[in-house]
């Protein structure tokens, strides 16, 4: 269980989040959504560590995270797959894929097989350079990369920003299968899934956080939201 209590974060004089709480349980796939420049990226930032929390707790699979720093938290099995994706244009897909394991034990790094059956595409491109990929394919390369740490928790930060369609139901799918546990080389795992794209939020989403202006204004369970109510936040 992920448990985010009551967060403030600042750039400088900025307040970006203000007392920011969110949960996300194993085997369930938690939304978070929100406009642009709401604090969704800042508050994915604060879980993975990679920028400091003023006040607030963080805590993973019970133990207070919030001081800890990022490679350590992604040895305790928290993934990320970046907003833009960042795979390195100049490494192969193979060599993308092996630097997901800097957060493991010699003996745990391998690709799991299980990668390519669920992105087949980076079986065949495997030897090609990053750079060469589609955006799509790219996509796909940042979730496989994420997936090679072997998280518990995994955290998407807009994965369908500018993807295809049949790529978006592709990555949709292997969300759900990984959300439920569905993939024998990974254990159960909570993920949390930022989007500003509602239709792929509502059928992927058991949870739900909306947010505005660095809070979160409305949270629950998917299937006691109020579709226009959320709508209003998302639309400008
Ligand atoms: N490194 C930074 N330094 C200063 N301000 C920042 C920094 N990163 C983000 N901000 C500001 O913090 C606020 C929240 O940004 P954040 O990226 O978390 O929002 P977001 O909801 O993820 O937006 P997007 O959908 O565009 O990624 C914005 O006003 C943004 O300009």
């Amino acid at each position: 269980m992920l448990m985010v209590e009551n967060i403030d974060l600042y750039y400088g004089a900025s307040h970006a989040l203000r007392g920011v709480s969110l949960q996300a349980a194993k085997g369930r796939v938690t939304c978070v959504l929100g406009r642009n420049g709401v604090g969704k990226t800042s508050l994915m930032r604060a879980i993975m560590g990679q920028q400091a929390v003023r006040s607030g707790v963080v805590q993973w699979e019970g133990a207070d995270i919030t001081t800890l720093p990022a490679y350590e938290r992604a040895r305790a099995g928290i993934g990320f797959v970046p907003q833009g994706r960042e795979i390195f244009a100049r490494l192969t897909v193979r060599e993308n894929l092996e630097t997901g394991f800097a957060p493991l034990k010699r003996a745990e790094r391998t690709i799991p097989a299980e990668i390519y059956e669920l992105f087949p595409v980076l079986a065949d491109m495997h030897s090609r350079r990053g750079g060469d990929l589609s955006g799509g394919q790219q996509q796909q390369l940042a979730i496989a990369r994420a997936l090679v740490t072997r998280p518990r928790l995994l955290i998407l930060d807009e994965p369908t920003e500018g993807i295809q369609p049949s790529i978006i139901k592709d990555i949709g799918r292997v969300i759900r299968l990984l959300a439920e546990n569905k993939i024998k080389a990974f254990g159960e795992m909570a993920i949390v899934l930022v989007e500003q794209y509602f239709d792929f939020a509502k059928e992927l989403a058991d949870d739900y956080a909306v947010m505005d202006r660095g809070e979160v204004i409305l949270a629950g369970a998917t299937a006691q939201m109020v579709e226009a109510d959320v709508r209003k936040h998302l639309t400008v």
